[in-house]
């Protein structure tokens, strides 16, 4: 009997793979694509710890001597800074706050995983995490610091090609409130020394290493060759920033509302002075960090802010 102009069943079993979410007793939540890339976070600070390629290539850098049971934020992976970047300035609102804030050492929720609805026909091969931090869930002590009505929710998106995470701030009071955010990326690179970082050329950036100078940026390609803390002010978000080895793109970061672009290496030096950084560890990050730094925004009441960044990974 010739079947061959049968059509073809689908049949009921066989499924379409979607991606899968855990959530760990360890305070984490990994999520898998079907396609073999994973990201992990941890619900301390909401720091993704984790993105791995479908090969298995871990991308993101998190020192051997991180401490990750919630005593200290996570020296790694993406920290998220809110609502102070750096030593807060005295006499303003963030002033008894520490350095980099308290949303990088704080606990988050859980929010889940975007319905597959949202995502429309990306919901078999990209995974969003939601993630959650409000007024009432901070401790007494950045309450005190900090008294106002917020609401924090980041996403993190996975998907073959990207991992993007957003930052969406809600002013859940009626008294408007300074802030700052910056996404602070800890890339893992083969070598420091022989990266570049792109697209920042002509740019003004504030030298932290050489009092606070500012200074113009004249290279096309920056190379790490030292203690390196520069924060490039006003860089249109519409231009992708590079971290590049012998020319070609290790990540590529897009941005949107976010038009600051801190660029970090500790070196040696530093990196001995830190507890939770090896000393040699240095050679193989480097941290290029989106953000909106340059001065405080305002929320008002009611209102809310986002900024996001894309990061494209060598394929
Ligand atoms: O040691 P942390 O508080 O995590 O800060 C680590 C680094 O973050 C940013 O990149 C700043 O520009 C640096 O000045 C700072 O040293």
């Amino acid at each position: 009997m010739d079947r061959s102009k049968k059509p073809t069943s689908i049949g009921i079993g066989g499924s379409i793979p979607q991606p899968t979410v855990n959530i760990n007793d360890n305070g984490t939540v990994d999520a898998k694509l079907p396609s073999g890339e994973s990201v992990t976070v941890h619900l301390f600070g909401a720091t993704v710890i984790s993105w791995k390629l479908a090969n298995g290539a871990e991308q993101l850098f998190v020192s051997s001597k991180a401490i990750l049971d919630g005593s200290k934020a996570i020296r790694g992976g993406i920290p998220v800074v809110f609502p102070v970047f750096g030593p807060p300035p005295p006499d303003h609102a963030t002033s008894k706050l520490p350095q980099h804030g308290f949303a990088r050492s704080s606990n988050w929720e859980f929010l889940g995983k975007s319905s597959s609805e949202s995502l429309g026909d990306k919901a078999d091969t990209t995974v969003k995490l939601d993630f959650g931090l409000s007024s009432s869930m901070i401790t007494e002590e950045f309450r005190k610091a900090w008294p106002y009505e917020f609401g924090l929710v980041y996403s993190v998106t996975l998907s073959p090609e990207s991992l993007e995470t957003s930052l969406q701030v809600q002013n859940k009071g009626t008294e408007s409130f300074d802030f700052h955010v910056l996404l602070h990326n800890y890339f893992k690179v083969p070598d420091v020394t022989k990266i570049g970082v792109t697209n920042l050329q002509n740019k003004t950036y504030i030298d932290k290493v050489d009092n606070k100078q500012e200074k113009q940026e004249t290279s096309d390609a920056i190379a790490i060759t030292g203690e390196t803390d520069r924060v490039y002010l006003d860089v249109d978000p519409a231009t992708p920033v590079s971290v590049v080895e012998n020319g070609k793109p290790l990540f590529t970061i897009a941005r949107e509302g976010l038009n600051t672009v801190t660029v970090w290496n500790p070196w040696l030096e530093n990196a001995k002075k830190m507890s939770d950084f090896g000393d040699e560890e240095y050679k193989g990050m480097v941290c290029v960090e989106p953000g909106a730094v340059k001065s405080f925004s305002v929320l008002e009441g009611g209102d809310a802010w986002e900024g996001t960044q894309t990061i494209r990974p060598r394929l």
